[in-house]
């Protein structure tokens, strides 16, 4: 089982939170993780036709998804869309960005949305909000992890907690496909 996860990080925070994602799907046995990032230019769009999940990743900038995730989400209508070359694989999402709310929501409905034009099936969190920040899901979200990272460097920020966050999301990302895969 394949699980790519497809991401944009302008200063390396949202990377962060992708790097405790790859680990989160590694923890289930199987399960091989591929990192693609849009910044570097040749999007392997074989590797991901191959994929059984996608992950997106993205900063949120100006309350959506950064602009260089919005040039691949583009540039995947002719590879991708024209075939439906995604239909009924997995995807989910995760974001980031510097206010604790930030208008996040913005960024994974842009990425819902985005799933749902090339048929395929969303995963959200199932997490009640975190009642700390110690706590997982600490921001609060369902519909993916929403993490918040503050002026220091990503060694710093996004905190334990969102890394934690995002790493239970491709750990789930990865055993429910497992099962979708298994008819189960
Ligand atoms: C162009 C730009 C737009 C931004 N827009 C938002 C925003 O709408 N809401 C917010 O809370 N933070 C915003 N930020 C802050 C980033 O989301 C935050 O610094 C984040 O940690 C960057 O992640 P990265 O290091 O992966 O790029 C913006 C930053 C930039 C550079």
């Amino acid at each position: 089982m394949l699980v790519s996860i497809v991401f944009d990080s302008g200063y390396g925070h949202t990377r962060k939170l992708v790097e405790s994602a790859a680990d989160g799907v590694k923890e289930v046995a199987g399960a091989e993780v591929s990192l693609v990032a849009v910044a570097d230019g040749n999007i392997p769009w074989e590797t991901l036709a191959a994929s059984d999940a996608i992950i997106f990743a993205s900063p949120t900038y100006n309350g959506s998804v950064s602009a260089k995730f919005k040039q691949f989400m583009e540039d995947s209508t002719g590879p991708v869309w024209m075939k439906q070359a995604w239909k009924n694989k997995v995807a989910a999402g995760i974001t980031n960005s510097g206010a604790m709310h930030g208008d996040k929501m913005g960024t994974l409905i842009t990425m819902t949305l985005f799933a749902a034009q090339h048929g395929m099936v969303w995963v959200g969190l199932d997490l009640f909000p975190g009642r700390s920040s110690t706590e997982m899901n600490r921001v609060g979200g369902w519909l993916g992890v929403m993490a918040q990272s503050d002026d220091a460097p990503p060694e710093v920020t996004p905190i334990e907690s969102d890394r934690q966050t995002a790493s239970y999301l491709g750990k789930r990302v990865a055993e429910l496909t497992r099962q979708f895969k298994a008819g189960v």
